[in-house]
């Protein structure tokens, strides 16, 4: 089965991951991973540590010659900020007194990691906690990618909103997927339609001046998906639960969608569904996707479409901020105001696109074959075929 591990701490020298179950024989670069790579850095709002790192990535393994082997693949991105931290995050050593985090942040792992794992030193839980590691997250969904894109699938997505400004339906209800992939990737703050981008931006800058942070929601969507990924026939195979996790399992993320999702709630039966229909060219196919690509933990073709929450980043820079209390002096005190983003709506949107391509990779693999690439892409191939004569 595909999976991956990763490893690293913000402030440490590098994050790793290794990949494990990727088939042979797919034509993998590292400048289609540092191109993915970009894309998460990118974002209106974003704070001081996206000036220092620019992240590149170095396959150590399972590659040669720009083809895999079959084998496990070891990506690893350095952390340039680490020559800033190498006393503070030595593995060898004693601890600089001085410079340990006694104030756990509200928002954080901070203070619930402490009391898990015994620590006063917060910086143990921060580290590895810290959204960094999405870095990897993104290599690998690029891998992922590669295996999708070339059966034809396409993954993409854009940001519906941040805090009260928002991007309505009617706004992009006649623009298709690529269209609005192609709008927010031309936007700073990746909203799927043009002229917007200013408002955005004043409303961010506003909210930095009054050292507060913002949340959003974002869409994810892939498509020309073919059917039947996913299963009803046990809970933890059925695809839309699986998503879910992926999805919900990106730091400060709060609430996932599938298709219509919450408004589904809000009509009636006879409105909430996607009818069947069949021709001879097309053989069954839908009008509408309220259901977002997924019926019965299924894929049934439509394009999969996954709407997230993003609560607004915990790090804020007012003057009076969140309560918190010291865990050594028990002493109360307003919240640290460090270096921090504003909102990272844009960026946990490409971390969400590498979490559902990693998911749909894997089902890929689980139904088609898991070895060779070239054998695996003409099963599917005969599979589309199938699936078009039933
Ligand atoms: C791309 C990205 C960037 C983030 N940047 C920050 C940040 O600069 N400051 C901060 O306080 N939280 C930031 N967060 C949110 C925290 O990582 C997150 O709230 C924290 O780890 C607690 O996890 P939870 O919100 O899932 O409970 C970011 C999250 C993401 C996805
Ligand atoms: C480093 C990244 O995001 C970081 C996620 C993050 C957090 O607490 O999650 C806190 C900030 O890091 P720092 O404390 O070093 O300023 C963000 O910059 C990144 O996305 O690559």
């Amino acid at each position: 089965m595909l999976r991956f591990l990763n490893a690293g701490e913000s402030h440490g020298p590098a994050l790793t991951a290794i990949v494990e179950g990727y088939p042979s024989n797919v034509n993998v670069s590292s400048d289609r991973i540092n191109h993915e790579l970009a894309r998460r850095q990118k974002g209106y709002g974003r704070g001081g540590r996206m000036k220092i790192e620019k992240d590149t990535v170095e396959i150590l393994s399972g590659v040669r010659f720009g083809i895999t082997l079959g084998t496990p693949i070891t990506l690893m991105i350095k952390n340039k900020d680490w020559e800033n931290w190498t006393d503070i995050m030595a593995v060898e050593g004693q601890p600089i007194d001085k410079r340990q985090i006694l104030e756990p942040r509200p928002g954080h792992a901070d203070l619930i990691g402490g009391i898990k794992y015994g620590f006063y030193d917060l910086r143990n839980v921060l580290e590895r906690a810290s959204a960094r590691e999405t870095t990897t997250r993104v290599a690998v969904g690029a891998l992922c990618k590669i295996l999708l894109e070339d059966i034809g699938i396409k993954i993409g997505s854009y940001v519906l909103s941040i805090g009260e400004k928002k991007i309505y339906k009617e706004e992009i209800k006649n623009l298709s997927y690529e269209e609005r992939f192609e709008n927010a990737e031309n936007s700073e703050v990746r909203i799927p339609v043009l002229g917007k981008d200013e408002e955005f931006k004043e409303y961010i800058d506003k909210m930095k001046e009054e050292g507060e942070s913002l949340g959003g929601v974002f869409e994810v969507y892939a498509l020309n998906v073919p059917i039947g990924l996913g299963s009803y026939s046990q809970w933890d195979r059925r695809l839309d639960g699986i998503i879910a996790q992926a999805i919900m399992s990106i730091q400060a993320i709060k609430g996932v969608e599938i298709g219509e999702g919450f408004n589904l709630t809000y009509t009636t039966g006879y409105n909430a569904h996607d009818e069947i229909f069949w021709s001879k060219e097309e053989g069954f196919y839908r009008k509408t996707n309220r259901a977002g690509g997924l019926e019965g933990g299924m894929t049934n073709g439509m394009p999969i479409v996954v709407r997230a929450a993003m609560k607004p980043i915990p790090t804020l820079m007012r003057q009076k901020s969140l309560k918190s209390v010291n865990v050594k002096t028990k002493e109360p005190f307003d919240a640290a105001k460090e270096r921090s983003d504003i909102t990272a709506v844009p960026a946990a949107a490409v971390v969400a696109e590498s979490m559902l391509a990693f998911v749909l990779a894997r089902e890929i693999l689980q139904k088609f074959g898991k070895d060779n690439w070239i054998e695996i892409k003409k099963r599917i191939e005969d599979y589309r075929e199938y699936v078009k004569s039933y």
